[in-house]
């Protein structure tokens, strides 16, 4: 039976939303990678649906455009948490992810910050395959002995990412490197993979191959990655604008708590039925 959806984005990175508390929704991985696929498809780089929760305003389940599942997406926690604003009239919402339990308030009509918790930065909890200093991690494949590309940083954010420093985001290998990362056994759970160039203190430009979607225009969790990873190599100060190819975010990690808060736009671009 078909069945309501809204497509959304945040910061370009876009989503195919779909309300699963009233009807259960729970496709296989042929048909979420159908769903998304950009070709026959609706067209996005993740599936997300809005279940109940025992615990928080909706549980947020996340599907990848290769219709693997996965454990956070920023960009679509934001989304979610304005929809449940919109439908709740409050300006705070709490939304449970595997990873865990994240809190949402609003910061503008189409602004939402969301508190993405702490990062994980133990080599085991990235997870690597073997122990290493996540500060500088040592990877060489393909592109990557380009000697433009600094030893990456490696963070958790509920999903793994390994960040690159480079001296052109335009011209950097995303999508060459990217693909070849992103399932590179030092990561066995796969890996996203940024690439950053340090414009200033407080002002970074990011691209991001997404494990199981590819090249996005934007990435929440890459984004906290990015500035936490350029943070720990003293690039940058605790709070950072991100230029996404899509959008600005702005994320900061808070010295206080210990905590990154990621604050950016959601947008509606239009309904359909699956
Ligand atoms: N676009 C998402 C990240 C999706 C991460 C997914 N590609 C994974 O496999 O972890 C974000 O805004 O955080």
């Amino acid at each position: 039976m078909s069945r309501p959806f809204l497509k959304m984005n945040g910061a370009g990175n876009d989503f195919v939303v779909v309300e699963a508390r009233s009807q259960p929704f729970a496709p296989t991985v042929e048909e979420a990678r159908a769903i998304a696929a950009r070709d026959g498809g609706i067209g996005c780089d993740q599936l997300i649906a809005i279940e109940p929760s025992a615990t928080a305003d909706a549980f947020m389940r996340i599907w990848n455009a290769d219709g693997g599942q996965v454990e956070a997406c920023g960009n679509a926690t934001r989304c979610v948490a304005w929809l449940t604003m919109q439908a709740s009239g409050r300006e705070a919402v709490t939304i449970e992810t595997v990873a865990g339990t994240l809190s949402a308030t609003r910061a503008g009509e189409t602004l939402i910050s969301v508190d993405m918790g702490e990062p994980r930065l133990r080599w085991d909890q990235i997870p690597l395959e073997n122990e290493m200093d996540t500060r500088n991690i040592e990877l060489q494949v393909g592109p990557i002995d380009d000697p433009h590309l600094h030893t990456p940083g490696a963070v958790n954010m509920g999903n793994p990412h390994v960040v690159f420093f480079v001296d052109d985001a335009e011209t950097a290998p995303v999508r060459e490197a990217g693909s070849l990362i992103e399932h590179h056994p030092l990561f066995p759970e796969g890996v996203n993979v940024g690439f950053a160039q340090i414009k200033s203190r407080d002002r970074i430009r990011l691209r991001v191959w997404e494990r199981g979607a590819g090249l996005t225009r934007a990435c929440g969790t890459g984004a906290c990655a990015a500035l936490v990873a350029a943070h720990r190599r003293g690039f940058v100060n605790r709070k950072a604008t991100l230029e996404m190819d899509g959008g600005e975010l702005v994320i900061e990690w808070r010295e206080s708590d210990n905590h990154v808060i990621m604050t950016g736009p959601v947008e509606v671009e239009f309904a359909g039925r699956l």
